[in-house]
């Protein structure tokens, strides 16, 4: 037989042995009668068809093979990855390994393709220094000279090579060689028929795995979960170290973005642009660049191989699982349909979980407003009650006017007294509005329909006094010519407002002392006494206490009219209310007069603001009606306020004793910011007051050595 060459990918050509190359080249002599290679072949394939697994098949292979040669081992090696790389489907020698190798390594595809069984003189090979892959090499150096090649074929298809290894290196006998490559057809079956049902079974076991892991994803809701969950089950499912899962805003800030600071970031673009898993090495890496910190410390942890997916749901990039092995030879591309499936549930959860929070964030957002929303409508709700029972005021007391704080206290007291039959005493200076209250008493009482009766005690000559208020018979003294029903009397069932109480002489309190306690009167001349069913309103701008004390108000009435006192406030104590007013009576005064106006000028509500208003409400009124009837523009310009008296300011003018101007001026802005309640700055401040602006005042009343203390001091 002539030397065969096989000419190998890189060009150089590959001896196959041949008669001339092997010394002591006995031919195997097995000399097998037609009839019993028939009957050889018909048992192999019978028992190879019997076969069902891998043990059984290499048991099957050693009984029959070793009848026909001598042999040291064999190794079949088949084709995966769609016949692009080739892996051990058995070699006892070494354990079995799932790295597969590409077939273009110069050798394979040649013993792959070849139409027959091709011998390998590996001696003849070392010593020709002919380049073969190492896999072939090593053999040699495990003492085996000859290597058997016997393609494995299911009809056309490639299936694999048989390599039958021999220490001696005799070249096989045609008649053995016939019945090798008979037996090839059972033997390709056998291992198609092997592979095809690992292949099933590894198919069945990734649908069991992903299923349990869909059962196990299926309840989760939060990532936090997930992360848990899938992290442990790939770790099962891949036989890995660790695996983590990145949703795609963490990715970049991730370790995995750092392994190596450069070429991580082509790995990671590799991952996201792949739609099959990648697997890398981390040592790979590192011989391309610098590890960073986080791949020394894999290093560290043995970890180096890594299988990477991204998730990706519709068109949208979730994130990335990343799956963290000791070598990478773990991760094998048989594992990339159930690692694209596990990719694409995970995306699919990962996507409704972010919805998900999303949705739960938008809803927390909402109950947030909603409960603002309440929170809102019951201030609201609130509010309204509260400018309903202030608009029930005012419309209870609808012509008096004010907001300030003092007279919302009014009300308050007016409120709560109204509808009892409690004797009520309006203390307050002279125009403060004292009678207005006492009827606005009497309108919120349920006495209401009948006429409030008044008494200005002060109003009447002393002779007068006791048969007004109880009545007179007829001739009882001299001009009484009828008889007459006093107030009292009048005032049955009804309200009587006594003003001016404080007037009233002693002999008349001591009577109305009498009607108090004992809630009857006698009129004048008369023996019968009459029940009266009076409620009692007295007011007094007097100091009545002095009074008392000074022997011309009787204590005992003076305790019987102060069951429930009310106070009003002078109209300087609550400037606020004068703008008020103001508009108030501007309207009122201006329709009167049938006049248009429609308001007053900011400088003139100043001055009135300013102006201390020792005539209280009726002051005020009066001056608007005045000012209305001098006015003859649409708007009050100009008002003529009384000159500010010293004794209403306050100031002490006593020209005998004469004062440096400093020290004048010092008193006059004390009393300036004392009237304007300690206000500097603001539209009621004391600098608006005296034309200043307020720095300038602070200045000057740092320079005067005016200090707080000094008008707060004061004040209370
Ligand atoms: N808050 C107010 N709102 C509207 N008008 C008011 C108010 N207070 C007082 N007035 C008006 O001021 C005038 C004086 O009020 P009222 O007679 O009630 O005061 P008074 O305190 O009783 O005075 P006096 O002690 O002099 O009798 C009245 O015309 C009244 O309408």
């Amino acid at each position: 037989m002539k030397e065969k060459a096989i000419s190998l990918t890189d060009g150089s050509e590959l001896s196959i042995a041949s008669e001339s190359h092997i010394r002591k080249r006995e031919v195997l002599k097995i000399q097998l009668p037609k009839e019993v290679s028939a009957s050889f072949l018909l048992r192999f394939s019978q028992d190879m068809a019997a076969v069902q697994s891998k043990r059984e098949f290499v048991a099957t292979m050693h009984s029959y093979l070793k009848q026909l040669l001598s042999y040291e081992d064999f190794l079949v090696c088949t084709l995966i990855d769609g016949n692009t790389r080739h892996r051990t489907f058995f070699y006892s020698v070494s354990a079995e390994s799932n790295e597969g190798y590409p077939i273009e390594d110069g050798f394979f595809p040649i013993v792959l393709r070849a139409q027959q069984i091709l011998q390998f003189d590996l001696e003849e090979i070392h010593q020709t220094g002919q380049v073969v892959p190492s896999y072939i090499k090593n053999k040699y150096q495990k003492g085996i000279n000859l290597i058997v090649t016997v393609p494995l074929r299911v009809r056309k298809e490639e299936v694999g090579v048989l390599f039958l290894l021999c220490k001696d290196t005799n070249k096989l006998d045609p008649t053995v060689l016939n019945l090798l490559q008979a037996m090839s057809y059972s033997i390709a079956f056998t291992v198609a028929g092997i592979l095809a049902s690992e292949e099933i079974e590894r198919r069945e076991r990734e649908k069991r795995l992903l299923l349990s892991f869909s059962q196990e994803i299926a309840a989760i809701r939060s990532k936090k979960d997930l992360l848990e969950v899938a992290t442990q089950q790939l770790k099962e499912m891949f036989f890995c170290k660790d695996a983590t899962i990145y949703s795609i805003p963490e990715i970049f800030n991730q370790k995995l973005a750092h392994i190596s600071s450069v070429d991580s970031e082509c790995i990671l673009a590799r991952i996201l642009e792949s739609e099959k898993p990648v697997i890398f090495s981390v040592h790979e890496l590192n011989a391309k660049d610098k590890l960073s910190d986080y791949g020394h410390s894999l290093v560290r942890e043995g970890v180096d191989g890594c299988m990477a997916m991204r998730l990706i749901y519709g068109n949208r990039r979730m994130g990335i699982i990343t799956l963290l092995a000791e070598n990478k030879k773990i991760f094998q591309e048989e594992q990339y349909g159930l690692m694209i499936s596990i990719a694409a549930q995970l995306a699919g959860m990962l996507a409704n979980i972010m919805a998900n929070e999303r949705i739960e964030n938008q809803l927390v957002e909402i109950c947030r407003y909603k409960e603002q929303l309440e929170e809102n409508i019951y201030l609201q709700l609130e509010e309204n009650i509260y400018l309903q029972q202030e608009a029930n005021t005012i419309c209870k007391f609808s012509e008096i006017i004010g907001n300030s704080a003092q007279m919302q206290q009014v009300y308050t007291l007016v409120s709560q007294v109204a509808d009892s039959t409690a004797t009520v005493l309006l203390l307050g200076e002279s125009g403060t509005g004292k009678e207005m209250i006492a009827k606005a008493i009497h309108t919120a009482s349920s006495r209401r329909d009948k006429q409030i009766i008044k008494v200005n005690c002060a109003a009447l000559p002393l002779t007068l006094i006791e048969s007004e208020l109880f009545g007179h018979e007829k001739g009882s003294f001299t001009g009484a010519v009828n008889r007459r029903i006093g107030k009292f009397e009048q005032a049955n069932q009804s309200t009587i407002f006594l003003d001016e109480v404080g007037e009233l002489p002693p002999e008349v309190q001591v009577k109305l002392l009498r009607v108090l306690q004992e809630k009857e009167i006698e009129r004048i001349g008369g023996d019968a006494t009459i029940k009266v069913d009076v409620r009692i309103i007295a007011a007094t701008n007097r100091n009545l206490e002095k009074e008392v004390a000074e022997g011309r108000f009787r204590l005992d009435l003076y305790y019987r009219l102060n069951v429930f006192p009310i106070t009003l406030p002078p109209l300087r104590e609550r400037r606020e209310d004068i703008p008020l007013l103001a508009e108030y009576f501007m309207a009122r005064y201006a329709k009167k007069a049938g006049k248009r106006i429609t308001g007053i000028a900011k400088k003139v509500i100043e001055s009135m603001v300013f102006y201390p208003w020792p005539g209280n409400v009726r002051e005020l009124e009066h001056m608007m009606e005045r000012t209305v009837l001098l006015t003859n523009d649409f708007v009050i310009k100009q008002m003529d306020l009384p000159r500010i008296m010293p004794e209403a300011t306050g100031i002490n003018t006593d020209f005998t004793q004469i004062k440096p101007l400093q020290e004048i001026e010092r008193e006059y802005i004390l009393h300036v910011v004392k009237v304007c309640n300690g206000r500097i700055s603001g539209p009621h401040g004391a600098a608006i007051r005296l034309g200043l602006p307020s720095t300038t005042l602070l200045s000057k009343m740092q320079k005067l050595g005016i200090r707080k203390e000094h008008f707060v001091e004061e004040q209370r």
